[in-house]
C-alpha cells in the first residue's frame, strides 16, 4: 500500500459499488463509511504512514477518492464520506485513527436510526388494509412498508419487477419475508395496476435542492401515472439523501449503464446498427411527488431546501481532495 492506492478492504468495497453487488443508496453509504474505517486501521499499521500523521491524512483522502468515483448519482456516498473525513483530527497517527472509526461507527449507526425514525412518517400514511406500488427496492422505503405492518396494519403490495436488473426481485423477497402479500408485475402494467393501489412508496439516491428526486429510472413515469390516477405517492428518503451541491447550482449526475444490462449480444448482433441507451436513474419534478418522507419528518418537496440548508449550510466541501 502507498499513499496513493488505497488499502485492499477498500479498492473491495469500490469493486462492489461499482458492480452493483453493493447496491442501494443507504447501504452503498455505509459500506464507504465502513471502509474508511478500514482504510484507517490499514493505514494505521502500516510502514509508510503508521508515523506519518501527514501521509496517513493523505491515504484516506486517497481512498476517499476511490470511493468516490465508483458510481454518480447517489449523493449518500459522497455524503459518507464527507462526515467521516470533516470528523478526522487529532495530532498522531492513532488519535487520527480512532477519530476515522469512531466517526464511522457514529455514521452507521445515525443511518440505522434515522431509517428507523422516517420508518414510523412513513407508515403514519398507511392505513389499515392499503395496497402499496413499490419501484425498484429502496430500503428506506421499505422500513416504511415494514413499520406499518409493525403498527399491526394489513398491508399488501404490488411489487414492479424494475428492468434491466429487476431489483423488485429483492423487494419482493422482503416484503414476502416481513408477512406483506407481493404481487409481481412487469413495469408496464403500472398504470393498469394503480386503480388497485393506494400509495406509491419509492425511495431516492438524491433530492435536489428544488424538491427534484433522482431515484431509479422509471420513478418519474410512475409519478406522472400515480398522479393522473389520483394516487398519493411518497419518496422516503434519510436525509443523506440530500444533494447539497445543488444548493449552488449543480445538477446531479444521472448515472449511464453498460448496454449488455438491455440486450445480450446475440439479440445485438441480430439487429445490427443501433443505438442502445442506459440511463440509471430519472428525475421526478416536485410538482409530481407529494411529501418527502424523512427522519426529521415529512415534507413537501418544494420545501425541501429549508432542510438542506439547515443541515449542509450553502454548499459542500469536498474534503477528499488534495489541499
Ligand atoms: O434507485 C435505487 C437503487 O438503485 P441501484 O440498484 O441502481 O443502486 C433505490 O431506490 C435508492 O438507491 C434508494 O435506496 P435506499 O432506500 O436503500 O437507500
Amino acid at each position: 500500500m502507498t499513499d496513493t492506492e488505497p488499502a485492499a478492504p477498500v479498492r473491495e468495497t469500490a469493486e462492489e459499488i461499482a458492480t452493483m453487488e453493493v447496491r442501494g443508496a443507504a447501504t452503498i453509504a455505509s459500506a464507504a463509511a465502513e471502509a474508511l474505517a478500514e482504510q484507517a486501521e490499514a493505514a494505521a499499521a502500516s510502514g509508510e504512514t503508521a508515523s506519518d500523521p501527514a501521509a496517513f491524512r493523505a491515504s484516506m483522502r486517497a481512498a476517499a477518492r476511490t470511493l468516490r468515483e465508483t458510481r454518480p448519482t447517489a449523493v449518500s456516498l459522497p455524503n459518507a464520506l464527507r462526515y467521516v473525513l470533516q470528523r478526522m483530527e487529532g495530532q498522531t497517527v492513532d488519535e487520527l485513527r480512532r477519530s476515522v472509526v469512531d466517526a464511522s461507527d457514529a455514521f452507521v449507526r445515525q443511518l440505522d436510526r434515522a431509517q428507523d425514525d422516517l420508518g414510523q412518517v412513513g407508515a403514519n400514511r398507511l392505513a389499515d388494509g392499503d395496497t402499496v406500488m413499490t419501484h425498484c427496492h429502496s430500503t428506506d422505503a421499505l422500513a416504511c412498508i415494514e413499520a406499518a405492518v409493525e403498527q399491526g396494519k394489513s398491508i399488501s403490495a404490488v411489487v414492479k419487477e424494475t428492468r434491466p436488473r429487476q431489483q423488485g426481485h429483492i423487494t419482493a423477497e422482503q416484503l414476502r419475508e416481513a408477512g406483506v402479500p407481493v404481487t409481481l408485475i412487469v413495469d408496464s402494467a403500472a398504470r393498469r395496476y394503480l386503480d388497485e393501489v393506494d400509495h406509491v412508496v419509492v425511495g431516492a439516491d438524491s433530492i435536489a435542492a428544488d424538491g427534484g428526486v433522482i431515484n431509479k429510472i422509471g420513478t418519474s413515469g410512475l409519478a406522472v401515472n400515480a398522479r393522473e390516477r389520483g394516487v398519493p405517492i411518497m419518496t422516503a428518503a434519510q436525509t443523506i439523501k440530500l444533494h447539497p451541491e445543488t444548493l449552488t447550482g449543480h445538477t446531479v449526475e444521472i448515472e449511464m449503464r453498460s448496454e449488455s444490462e438491455v440486450i445480450d449480444a446475440e439479440s445485438r448482433e441480430q439487429i445490427g446498427e443501433i443505438a442502445v441507451e442506459n440511463p440509471a436513474f430519472d428525475v421526478t419534478p416536485p410538482r409530481y411527488m407529494d411529501a418527502i418522507v424523512t427522519e426529521h419528518g415529512q415534507f413537501p418537496p418544494e420545501s425541501i431546501v429549508a432542510l438542506m440548508r439547515e443541515l449542509f449550510g450553502e454548499g459542500a466541501e469536498e474534503p477528499w481532495a488534495e489541499p
